[in-house]
């Protein structure tokens, strides 16, 4: 078994190219207010050439049903990240994926968590790190992507010690805010890959 790796907040076209050459089996486009904001139609010409088994991801934070829609109508994504209480509000087709991000701090013991979630902290994007232990607990539970501070320098540890169903990175692949580096973006999946899992 592998573990999935996403890589998140692509801005432009060698940063996909990177991702895709390194091996990424996801990449996602953020549409939510952020240094790598896109709009659905620079996302759909940036994930033109994404092969079919390379998932692409529309990010979004407490999005309108309309934001939604206007994202789902030009970007087409595989799959729609957003909060867990969005997906309340907004008409999601069953053709996309949903994986719904889980913050830590509000997850317990006794939340219903669903078959795939992402779990990070209370801000995306940021390099904030969550409670690896903790995170190993809920791991269990179901196919967790796990993000938030990640970079090549500790994935490999991360994937060994929480055992996640995925790994998502963003900022730590980047050489300023909103800008991919693609040198380490392969290095991210390098030590991804090299991850000994049991
Ligand atoms: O990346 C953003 O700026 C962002 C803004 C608003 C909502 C979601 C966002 N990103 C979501 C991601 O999937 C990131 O990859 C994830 O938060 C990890 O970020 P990082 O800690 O920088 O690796």
């Amino acid at each position: 078994m592998t573990t999935m790796i996403k890589i998140c907040g692509l801005t432009d076209k060698a940063a996909v190219t990177a991702a895709i050459d390194a091996g990424a089996d996801a990449v996602g486009f953020v549409f939510a207010k952020s240094p790598r904001q896109v709009t659905a139609a620079v996302a759909a010409t940036l994930a033109s050439d994404v092969p079919a088994h390379v998932q692409r991801v529309a990010v979004m934070r407490h999005p309108s049903n309309a934001e939604w829609q206007e994202v789902l109508a030009r970007f087409a994504p595989d799959v729609l990240q957003t909060d867990a209480d969005d997906f309340l509000q907004l008409d999601v087709p069953a053709k996309v994926e949903r994986w719904p991000v889980y913050r830590e701090g509000a997850v317990t013991a006794d939340t219903a968590l669903p078959a795939t979630f992402l779990y990070e902290g209370s801000n995306s994007g940021t390099g904030e790190r969550v409670d690896w232990g903790l995170a190993a607990t809920y791991a269990r539970r179901g196919r967790m992507i796990l993000a938030g501070g990640l970079s090549a320098a500790n994935v490999t540890a991360a994937i060994e010690s929480v055992a996640p169903w995925g790994v998502d990175v963003s900022s730590a692949v980047e050489s300023a805010p909103g800008m991919k580096d693609p040198a380490k973006i392969a290095a991210f999946v390098i030590a991804a890959k090299s991850a000994k899992l049991n």
